[in-house]
């Protein structure tokens, strides 16, 4: 049974999913790096949101762990690249929590607008300031929005509502999709010359850390008003306090900062300046759906192998899952295969599929290829990390689909560009299930590929299997299965035996010595 540490506070919903789908889990929150460090080791997954940091230490402890799954949409806390290393697929859940935070640079904006929060406070110390608090409409006013994706689109939808003008800075924002949304794409500078109010909406990356910089904020529209729903590190906080201390800003609202939890701030307590202790997310609904849908991403991985949502790797359907699980052991099979017989200075592989195998989906195919063929520079690869691997090691990867009648109904060829040029193996399935080898380097042979075996290339002559056989016999070596071909009468054969023991180097020199042997090489699979 798999088990599940949630590590942070989540629905209830999340942990009675996990049961109902047969996960073993712990709610464990508020442990220190090294607490969990201490404990991580016996978990398949680990849920969160993001007050868990999920580090390179951490994960170096983790030797059981296969998912990481946030009930959220910000990985900000989750060392991807480590995680992708280690083989540990990342989820999070990009749509649960939209809406409710939508909603709250909405609410802000408003705070903002109308100087709530401040009113509040003076009238309930019963000092009744109503010449004090003069607000603005937002009626007619512009929103820039930076970022436009899944939260920025419904504030613009609900800005729009309010009768307001929209325009938005996102350089991924087809011109196709801005007219759809009904908000005027613009540059960054056009942007921060005509907003009243500026909402963020991108995740935290290079491009944008400080997007709001002192020298951007210079840029606005003096009385412009600025909520931050989204991350820390995406505003300048000193220049933020230096706007607001001026009067160019004539409001700002964060909802969160550059360091979380932000017990204090220069910003803390400056006129016109709101905050929530990253609240984006926390509403009943949000939590509910976030946890509901965490725990079945990450109880559909550990249980049948369904991959949605992952940050580090391709998707796969709960229902494709069993449908590609038998593609994905021959492709592994072959990928190892060709690992072991042809890894020299290679550059480059091709995946083909044809006949049902070009039906389905592409990706885990290819990941599995990739996994069996880097095992064998590395034996902690998985499907996760490979693509990774192989991309490190320069590898060009090439995925080839055929629509084709071939002899088999279903065939997968890893093609392998080494120095000496191509080399192919292929292979299909029998009864939609048993991996079968078909081709091996331009031989046909029909082989299982299981346990340890026998690789022999030799001159195609009499006599030479009953030499073999001899030989092994003599060492105490049973064979099990004995696969042939050839590639002419009398030309370059190929043999391929499973052995029931381990064939030590000794005998290998043994069978190399043999008349006619071109080759020998002891695999595992
Ligand atoms: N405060 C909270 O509790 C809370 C809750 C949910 C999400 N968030 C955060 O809100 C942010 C947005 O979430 P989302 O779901 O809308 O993400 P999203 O991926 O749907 O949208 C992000 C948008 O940012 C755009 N973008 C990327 N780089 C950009 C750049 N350099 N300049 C301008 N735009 C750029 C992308 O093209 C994309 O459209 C994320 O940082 C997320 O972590 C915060
Ligand atoms: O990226 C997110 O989903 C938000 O930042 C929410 O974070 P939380 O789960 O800690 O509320």
């Amino acid at each position: 049974m798999p088990k599940v540490l949630i590590s942070d506070k989540m629905d209830p919903q999340a942990a009675k999913i996990f049961r109902e789908r047969g996960v073993e889990v712990d709610e464990i929150t508020g442990k220190t790096p090294d607490e969990l460090k201490a404990i991580i080791g016996e978990y398949d997954g680990l849920a969160i949101r993001s007050s868990t940091k999920v580090t390179k230490d951490i994960l170096s402890a983790a030797t059981n762990l296969k998912v990481v799954g946030r009930a959220g949409i910000g990985v900000d806390n989750v060392d991807i690249p480590a995680a992708s290393a280690a083989g540990v697929v990342v989820m999070n859940t990009p749509f649960g929590n939209s809406i409710t935070t939508a909603e709250h640079a909405i609410a802000l904006m408003f705070a903002l607008a109308r100087d709530l929060p401040e009113a509040d406070k003076s009238t309930q110390a019963g000092k009744w300031e109503k010449n004090r608090f003069m607000g603005v409409e937002v009626t007619s006013k512009t929103l820039g929005l930076i970022g436009a994706g899944n939260i920025g689109s419904i504030v613009a939808d609900r800005a729009l509502g309010l009768k307001m003008k929209v325009v938005a800075y996102d350089p991924f924002l087809t011109p196709e999709r801005a007219q759809d949304m009904g908000v005027e794409k613009v540059e960054l500078d056009q942007l921060l010359a005509r907003a009243d109010f500026i909402t963020l909406h991108t995740p935290l990356t290079e491009q944008t850390r400080n997007i709001l910089s002192a020298e951007n904020l210079a840029k606005t529209k003096k009385g412009v008003r600025i909520v931050n729903c989204a991350r820390g590190g995406l505003i300048d906080e000193a220049a933020l306090k230096a706007g607001l201390d001026s009067g160019h800003i004539a409001g700002a609202a964060l909802d969160v900062f550059v360091t979380e939890p932000a017990k204090e701030s220069p910003l803390f307590g400056t006129p016109n300046f709101i905050s929530t202790p990253h609240l984006g997310a926390s509403t009943t609904e949000a939590q509910v759906n976030v946890a509901i849908q965490v725990a079945e991403q990450m109880a559909d991985f550990l249980v049948s192998g369904g991959v949605t949502n992952a940050l580090n790797m391709p998707s796969l359907s709960a229902e494709e899952a069993p449908k590609l699980k038998p593609y994905m052991a021959l492709a592994e099979k072959l990928g190892s295969l060709v690992g072991q017989l042809a890894h020299d200075a290679l550059t480059g592989l091709a995946i083909e599929v044809e006949g049902a195998a070009a039906e389905l989906n592409q990706k885990p195919i290819t990941g599995a290829v990739l996994a069996g063929l880097m095992r064998v520079y590395s034996d902690t690869v998985n499907m996760v990390n490979a693509p990774t691997l192989a991309k490190e090691r320069g590898l060009d990867v090439r995925e080839v689909r055929h629509d084709r009648e071939g002899d088999y109904h279903t065939l997968v060829r890893v093609t392998v560009d080494t120095k000496a040029g191509p080399k192919s193996v292929a292979g299909t399935l029998f009864g939609n299930a048993s991996p079968r080898l078909t081709e091996i380097f331009g031989i046909k042979v029909e082989a299982d590929l299981d346990g340890a075996m026998l690789y022999i290339v030799n001159e195609d002559a009499p006599g030479f299997i009953g030499r073999l056989g001899t030989t092994l016999g003599e060492a105490g070596v049973n064979i099990g299965t004995f696969h042939l071909g050839r590639r002419t009468a009398g030309g370059e054969a190929v043999l391929l035996l499973s052995v029931d023991t381990r064939v030590d180097e000794a005998l290998l020199a043994k069978v190399q010595g043999l008349p006619g042997v071109k080759q020998v090489k002891a695999l595992g699979f």
